[in-house]
């Protein structure tokens, strides 16, 4: 499904990757490891075709990624760590915005399902600025269940998540492979890798 293949991404002098090659097949969690600075991020910007690879190519179903491409649009749900929220817009807004846009057939009950997973029902009707950061990480991670998706791709998802959403977390991105999503991620955690890596690519080093 995807399928990173020699990606080769430098800034100045630096090769920050090197020739980084993986696939990840339906249902499939593979799981970015590394020290800080390592490129994670890097990877995971060529990945969803927000940042251009010096050499080799992303591809996705065959296509090589390009963020404006909305056959590629479709199909990933993104979390960086830069994600940016309307700043006008709630969080009840916001999301049902993004299901509204992705054509998701029934919009509000949706929203509905994903503030209460995420334990946002409370902070529906607050502003994006006036969020807790462990706040902002569960709005980032609904943004991506509150629209259809074959592909997940996640920067540090645990960053910010208590044990329990930790915990969440973690059974949530299993019961999205049974589901045949794919997962790509960057991790620090060990508990979240183990329990959903079927692969790890250890970059940089
Ligand atoms: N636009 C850029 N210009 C110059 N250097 C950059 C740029 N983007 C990233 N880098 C450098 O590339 C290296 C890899 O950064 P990246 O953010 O991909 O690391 P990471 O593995 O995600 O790290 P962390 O675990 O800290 O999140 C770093 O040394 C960073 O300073």
């Amino acid at each position: 499904m995807l399928e990173v293949e020699g990606v080769v991404r430098r800034f100045g002098e630096k090769a920050v990757l090197d020739g980084v090659s993986f696939r990840v097949e339906p249902g499939e969690a593979v799981v970015l490891t590394g020290p800080n600075g390592a490129g994670k991020t890097t990877l995971l910007r060529c990945v969803v075709g927000s940042d251009k690879p010096d050499a080799g190519a992303v591809r996705l179903n065959g296509r090589v990624v390009d963020e404006a491409d909305p056959l590629v649009r479709a199909a990933m749900a993104v979390a960086l760590d830069d994600v940016d929220f309307f700043p006008d817009l709630a969080v009840v807004e916001h999301l049902d915005l993004l299901a509204r846009a992705h054509g998701v057939d029934e919009p509000e009950v949706l929203v509905d399902e994903v503030l209460e997973e995420l334990g946002l029902e409370g902070a529906a009707a607050q502003l994006p600025v006036t969020l807790s950061s462990g706040q902002r990480q569960r709005l980032a991670l609904a943004s991506c269940l509150v629209r259809p998706r074959r592909l997940l791709v996640l920067d540090e998802p645990e960053q910010r998540l208590d044990v329990a959403g930790r915990r969440w977390l973690a059974e949530r991105l299993l019961a999205e492979k049974a589901d045949g999503v794919s997962v790509v991620m960057a991790c620090h955690d060990p508990d979240l890798a183990d329990a959903v890596a079927d692969r790890r690519v250890e970059v940089g080093g």
